[in-house]
């Protein structure tokens, strides 16, 4: 559940001469809600849902950056590092020096840096950029670096949220190609894709969400046809019994 706390002022008018007076209200969403799921090792699996279903909620809980305010989430194994999801980056340093820091605070030794370190930056094809103040970046060159650290920092689980990667085509081919090494060598994956291609390419299983909520969870195919299902005949004309 997220609380938000923010000040309720009527009109434009009203808010300048109550700055600083104004009403604080909380506001909460409940981005998930009676979620359960278990993930076998090895397996891919493709979250999939429309826009505020709770996909990146759900990521984000299970790599500990929002512990759940209800329940628990048992995860067995290190999940790719914060910055898989874009949020441990900090814009100042260079992306040289936020690839080491991640490292360390990941728990890879300098030794294991040096030899990885060359691999990232070289993933990243972001050229001389790499030790500029990533500040400078563009949102496509941010995010080719965040895939690069989390695919070559060996986690045993790998958080990946299409969402955040706007890297361009050529890019792109090359981290479904990386995606697949992952999913080939047994490897466990979380993908929160608006792609259904890219889910029934990479993933053994499905989970859809809606709402805060499991719609289904099974083989890729069977989900996506229900998931295209519900978007062609709308929310209330759809109930899983006929798929
Ligand atoms: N930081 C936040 N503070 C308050 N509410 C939030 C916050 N982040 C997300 N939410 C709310 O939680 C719900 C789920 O959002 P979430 O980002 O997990 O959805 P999503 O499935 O990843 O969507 P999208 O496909 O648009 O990326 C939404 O109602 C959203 O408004």
């Amino acid at each position: 559940m997220y609380r938000t706390t923010f000040e309720k002022v009527p009109t434009f008018k009203s808010a300048l001469r109550r700055v600083g007076r104004g009403k604080r209200e909380v506001h909460e969403v409940k981005a998930l809600t009676d979620v359960s799921f278990e993930v076998d090792h090895g397996t891919s699996i493709g979250i999939i849902g429309s826009n505020g279903a709770g996909k990146s909620s759900l990521m984000r809980a299970i790599a500990g950056i929002l512990p759940p305010s209800e329940g628990r989430i048992e995860v067995h194994g290190r999940v790719s590092t914060l910055l898989a999801l874009g949020v441990g980056f900090n814009r100042k340093l260079s992306g040289r020096e936020n690839v080491i820091l991640g490292g360390l605070a990941a728990g890879m030794t300098h030794a294991e840096l040096n030899e990885r370190y060359d691999e990232i930056a070289e993933f990243a094809e972001l050229g001389e950029f790499i030790d500029m103040p990533m500040r400078t970046y563009s949102s496509g060159m941010y995010s080719r670096l965040a895939f690069s650290v989390a695919v070559h920092l060996n986690p045993d689980i790998l958080l990946i949220d299409e969402a955040l990667s706007t890297g361009d085509a050529k890019f792109k081919q090359k981290a479904a190609r990386k995606m697949r090494e992952v999913a080939d060598n047994a490897g466990t994956m979380f993908l929160v894709s608006h792609s259904m291609r890219s889910i029934k390419r990479l993933c053994s299983q499905c989970l859809w969400l809606h709402k805060g909520q499991v719609m289904m969870q099974g083989e890729p195919e069977e989900v996506i046809a229900a998931y295209s299902k519900f978007l062609e005949v709308g929310e209330d004309a759809f109930t899983l019994d006929d798929m």
